[in-house]
C-alpha cells in the first residue's frame, strides 16, 4: 500500500508527462501483482467450495496483474499496447469474478431460482450496456470499432460482475461481511471508474497520477483484500430474509431506472448517430423486456407467496381447531373446557358470580357399542352433542370430554336451584329415546355438580369434585343427578381402600364360602345349597357382601373372584361328596361381567375338571339384568355352559324384565323367585296372585322352582299350596360356613329325612331358626 502511494505520489509531481505514466505503471504493477498474489495464497489455505470460490477470484486477479506486467512490457518495447492482449486480459477479470459467484451458489439454488438469478443479471447488464453506450457514443467519433468496443466492455462487463455479485448475495441470503463490500465494492468502483477512464480516453483527456489513476491501484488492492477473506456464511436472520427479498423486488425497478437514464440521456443530448439508434432502441426494449418479465415472475412468486402464507395460516386454523374440538361431536374438547373453565372462574371470582360444572357420562353406553355397532354409538354421541348444544344457553360451554363423558359448564348462576333447572333440562333426555339408524334406543345419563367457589377454585379442583358426584349418581342407580358434598369425598376414598383390600383378598386368604341350604317342601329331603360369598378383611374385619361386591364389579376384580368360587364351591362339594356327605345340587352366582370377561366356559370346565364334580350337580344362577344385555353373546355362553351338563338358574326372577321367549331360549333349569315377592305374598293380594302366577307358569315351562327368603311356617306352608317346589330362607337354616355346613350334612346323612324346619328345630344351635 505503501508503495504504491509512494509511486503515485512521484507520478502526481509530474516531473513530466512520460516518466507520470512510468511511475502509474509502477504502482499499478505493484498493486495489481500484490493483491493477485495474497488472492492466490488465500485460495491454496482454503479447501472445498471456497477453494473453488476464491481460486476463481484469484485468476480473476491474475488476469488483471498478467495484463500489466503485459502492457509494461509492450510498453518497454516501444508497441501501442491498446487494444490488444493486456486489454483481453484485463477484460478476463469480470468473468473470473462471475464464475466465482456462480461457484459459491454451487448446488444451493434450485432451477426456477436459477433463472430469476441469471435474468437479473442479464437485465441490468442490457442496462448498463444501454447506458454506457448512450454515455460514449456521442464521445465515440474519432475511436475505431474495436477501441470503442473495449472501452465500453470495460464498465458494462465490471458492472454485470457486480451485480452478479449482489444478486447472488441477495438470493443465497449470504451474510453481508467486510470481505463482502470489499469484493463488491471493488467490482462496482472499478466499474465506474473504467467510465470514467474511458470516457476520458475517448476524450483524449487522460492524465498521468491523477486520483483516478490512484484508484485503480487502491481498488485493486481492496479486491485482493477482499478475495482472500472472502467467506459465504448463510443468515439464518428472518429480518435479513425480508430484506433481501425487498432489495430483490427492486431488481426491475433498477433496471427500469438505468434503461431510462440511457434513453434520457440519448434525449437530452443530440450528438448520437443517426446509425446507433436502431440498434439502442433494441437494446432499450430488451433491457425493459427483462425488467417486465421479471417483474411478472416476481408478481407470480409473491401471489404464490400469499397463497402458500394463505394455507399455512388456514391450516395453523384447523390445527388449532382440531386441537381444541373434538372430532367426532365438534364439541369443544377438554383442553378448551379447560382454557373456557379457567376464564370463566377468573371473571366469576372479580364479580363474585357462581360457576356450575356438570360431569356427564351416558349410562349403559357400551351396550350401545356392542349390540349395534361403533357406527350407532357414534351416532348416539352426536345425537347428545347437538341436545345439550340446543338446550343451552349461548353463553354456557358443553365439552366432549372422550368416550361417553360430556362437561356443561353454567356461567353466572344465582343459586342451586337454577343450576337443578339447567339439571333437570338436561336429564329430561332421559325421558325421550334417541332414534338412530331406525333403533329407538334409551337415553339415560348420570350428571354430576360441582359449584364455584364452594366446592372448588380451579377447574381440576371442580372437576374432580363433579366426577365424584357422578359416581354417586351411577351408584344409587343411574339417570340421576347429585351436587358434590365433601362426605361423597369421604366414601369415595373409603370405596378406594375397598378395591384395594380386595385386590389382594384371596392370596391372603380372606375370601371364604359360606353354604345355606333349600329343601324340597313337601318331603324335607335337603335339595342342594347356595354358595355365599364371604369377606373377613385383615385390616376390615368382616365386610359385607352388599359392600364388597358392587366395588368388586366396579374394579373389575369380579371376574377373578367369581372364577375362585368357582373353583373353591366345586373342590368343597366333590370333597363331602369322597367323605359320604351328599349335597344333590350346589348353586354358584355369576355376574354379568363373567360373561362379558374371561372364558367363563373354560372356567367351569375346569373346576369340574379338577373337582371331579359330575357336572349336573353345578348350577350356575345369573340375574335377570344379565338377559337384558348382549343377549347374543349370553346365548352363546349359556349354550356352551349347557353342553357341558351344568343346569342354569334365574335368581330373584320377578324383578327384572326377562322375557318367556327368552328364558326359553336360554334353556333354564330353574327359577328362584325373590324373596321380596316371598315376604308379601301374604299380606298382598297382587304379590300372591304374582308368586301363583310365576309357579304356574314355571309348572308349564317344566322349570324347577326355589322360593327365596322363607322366613315363616306361614309363608312355606302358602308356597307348597302353591306347588312351589322349593324353598330356602332363614326358616330352615342361615348361610353356614363350610365346616358348619359339613356338619349339617353329616347330620342329615345320619338321620331320617325330616320336615326341613323340624330338622332344624332338633338341633338348634347347629341350624338356627328365624325368629
Ligand atoms: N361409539 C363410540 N364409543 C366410544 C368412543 N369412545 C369411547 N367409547 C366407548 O364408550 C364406552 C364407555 O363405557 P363406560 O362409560 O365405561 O361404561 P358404560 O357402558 O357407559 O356404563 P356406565 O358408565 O357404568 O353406565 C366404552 O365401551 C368405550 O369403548 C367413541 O368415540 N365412539
Amino acid at each position: 500500500m505503501l508503495l504504491v502511494l509512494a509511486a503515485w505520489t512521484m507520478a502526481a509531481s509530474r516531473p513530466t508527462s512520460d516518466s507520470a505514466w512510468i511511475l502509474d505503471s509502477l504502482h499499478w504493477t505493484g498493486a495489481f501483482v500484490a493483491a493477485a498474489w495474497v488472492a492466490w495464497r488465500a485460495a491454496r489455505a482454503a479447501d472445498g467450495q471456497l477453494r473453488r470460490v476464491r481460486s476463481r477470484f484469484a485468476l480473476g486477479m491474475a488476469c488483471l496483474a498478467a495484463g500489466q506486467l503485459s502492457w509494461d512490457l509492450l510498453s518497454w518495447a516501444g508497441w501501442n499496447p491498446f487494444p490488444g492482449i493486456p486489454n483481453l486480459l484485463y477484460l478476463l477479470l469480470s468473468p473470473c469474478f462471475a464464475l466465482g459467484f456462480a461457484a459459491t451458489v454451487g448446488d444451493r439454488m434450485p432451477g426456477s431460482q436459477w433463472k430469476s438469478a441469471a435474468l437479473d443479471i442479464a437485465g441490468f447488464g442490457l442496462a448498463v450496456l444501454a447506458f454506457t453506450l448512450a454515455l460514449f457514443l456521442p464521445h465515440a467519433v474519432r475511436r475505431s470499432a474495436l477501441e470503442f468496443v473495449v472501452l465500453t466492455a470495460y464498465p458494462v462487463l465490471l458492472l454485470s460482475a457486480a451485480a452478479a455479485g449482489i444478486v447472488v448475495q441477495l438470493h443465497l441470503r449470504l451474510r453481508p461481511t467486510a470481505a463482502t463490500f470489499a469484493v463488491l465494492a471493488g467490482l462496482a468502483g472499478y466499474g465506474a471508474l473504467w467510465t470514467a477512464w474511458s470516457l476520458a480516453f475517448l476524450d483524449a483527456t487522460l492524465r498521468p497520477g491523477t486520483g483516478m489513476t490512484l484508484m485503480f491501484s487502491l481498488l485493486a488492492l481492496l479486491l485482493g483484500w477482499g478475495v482472500a477473506n472472502w467467506r459465504p456464511v448463510p443468515s439464518l436472520s428472518p429480518r435479513y430474509d425480508r430484506l433481501c427479498e425487498a432489495l430483490l423486488r427492486q431488481i426491475p425497478l433498477a433496471m427500469v431506472a438505468v434503461t431510462s437514464a440511457a434513453a434520457g440521456f440519448i434525449a437530452l443530448g443530440d450528438r448520437l448517430p443517426m446509425q446507433a439508434r436502431p440498434p439502442l432502441r433494441v437494446l432499450f426494449v430488451l433491457a425493459l423486456l427483462c425488467a417486465v418479465v421479471r417483474q411478472t415472475q416476481q408478481l407470480r412468486d409473491r401471489d404464490r407467496l400469499l397463497a402458500a402464507e394463505r394455507a399455512v395460516a388456514e391450516g395453523r386454523a384447523q390445527l388449532h381447531h382440531l386441537a381444541h374440538h373434538d372430532p367426532l361431536t365438534g364439541l369443544p374438547n377438554r383442553t378448551l373446557l379447560r382454557d373456557r373453565v379457567t376464564q370463566a372462574l377468573a371473571t366469576a371470582a372479580r364479580r363474585g358470580e357462581k360457576v356450575a360444572l356438570m360431569f356427564i357420562d351416558l349410562d349403559r353406553f357400551k351396550e350401545v357399542n356392542d349390540t349395534l355397532g361403533h357406527a350407532t354409538g357414534d351416532a348416539l354421541l352426536c345425537h347428545v352433542a347437538a341436545q345439550f348444544t340446543l338446550m343451552l344457553r349461548e353463553e354456557d360451554t358443553v365439552c366432549r370430554q372422550g368416550g361417553d363423558e360430556f362437561a356443561i359448564v353454567l356461567t353466572d348462576v344465582d343459586s342451586a336451584a337454577a343450576v337443578a333447572r339447567a339439571v333437570e333440562r338436561v336429564m329430561a333426555l332421559s325421558n325421550r329415546r334417541a332414534t338412530i339408524a331406525g333403533h329407538e334406543l334409551p337415553l339415560s345419563m348420570s350428571v354430576g355438580i360441582a359449584m364455584f367457589p364452594k366446592d372448588g377454585e380451579d377447574f381440576d379442583g371442580l372437576m374432580q369434585c363433579a366426577d365424584t358426584a357422578m359416581y354417586r349418581a351411577k351408584a344409587a342407580g343411574r339417570n340421576a343427578f347429585r351436587f358434590y358434598d365433601p362426605q361423597m369425598n369421604v366414601e369415595a376414598s373409603e370405596r378406594s381402600r375397598l378395591r384395594w383390600l380386595l385386590a389382594h383378598a384371596i392370596e391372603r386368604g380372606e375370601l371364604h364360602l359360606h353354604f345355606q341350604p333349600y329343601f324340597h317342601l313337601r318331603s324335607g329331603e335337603l335339595a342342594g345349597a347356595e354358595v355365599l360369598l364371604r369377606w373377613t378383611s385383615a385390616e376390615l374385619g368382616p365386610v359385607g357382601p352388599n359392600q364388597f361386591i358392587p366395588v368388586a364389579e366396579d374394579g373389575g376384580q369380579i371376574v377373578e373372584i367369581g372364577a375362585w368360587v368357582l373353583r373353591e364351591a366345586c373342590a368343597q362339594v366333590a370333597t363331602w361328596q369322597r367323605q359320604g356327605l351328599a349335597l344333590p345340587a350346589v348353586a354358584v352366582n355369576l355376574s354379568i361381567l363373567q360373561f362379558r370377561h374371561g372364558d367363563l366356559v373354560q372356567q367351569v370346565a375346569d373346576a369340574l375338571r379338577d373337582s371331579g364334580l359330575p357336572a349336573r350337580q353345578l348350577e350356575l344362577e345369573i340375574t335377570e339384568s344379565v338377559l337384558m344385555h348382549e343377549t347374543d353373546k349370553v346365548f352363546a355362553t349359556a349354550d356352551n355352559l349347557k353342553a357341558l351338563g351344568v343346569r342354569l338358574a334365574i335368581d330373584d326372577f320377578g324383578t327384572g324384565y326377562s322375557s318367556l321367549a327368552y328364558l326359553k331360549r336360554l334353556n333354564v333349569d330353574k327359577l328362584k323367585i325373590d324373596q321380596s315377592f316371598v315376604r308379601d305374598a301374604l299380606a298382598s293380594p297382587s304379590t300372591t296372585a304374582i308368586v301363583r302366577a310365576i309357579v304356574d307358569m314355571a309348572r308349564a315351562m317344566e322349570l324347577e322352582v326355589v322360593a327365596e327368603g322363607i322366613e315363616t311356617a306361614a309363608e312355606r306352608d302358602f308356597l307348597a299350596a302353591t306347588h312351589c317346589a322349593m324353598g330356602q330362607g332363614y326358616l330352615f337354616a342361615r348361610p353356614m360356613p363350610a365346616d358348619q355346613f359339613e356338619a349339617f350334612l353329616a347330620v342329615r346323612a345320619a338321620g331320617p329325612a325330616l320336615a326341613p324346619e323340624q330338622a332344624a328345630a332338633d338341633r338348634s344351635g347347629v341350624f338356627p331358626l328365624a325368629s
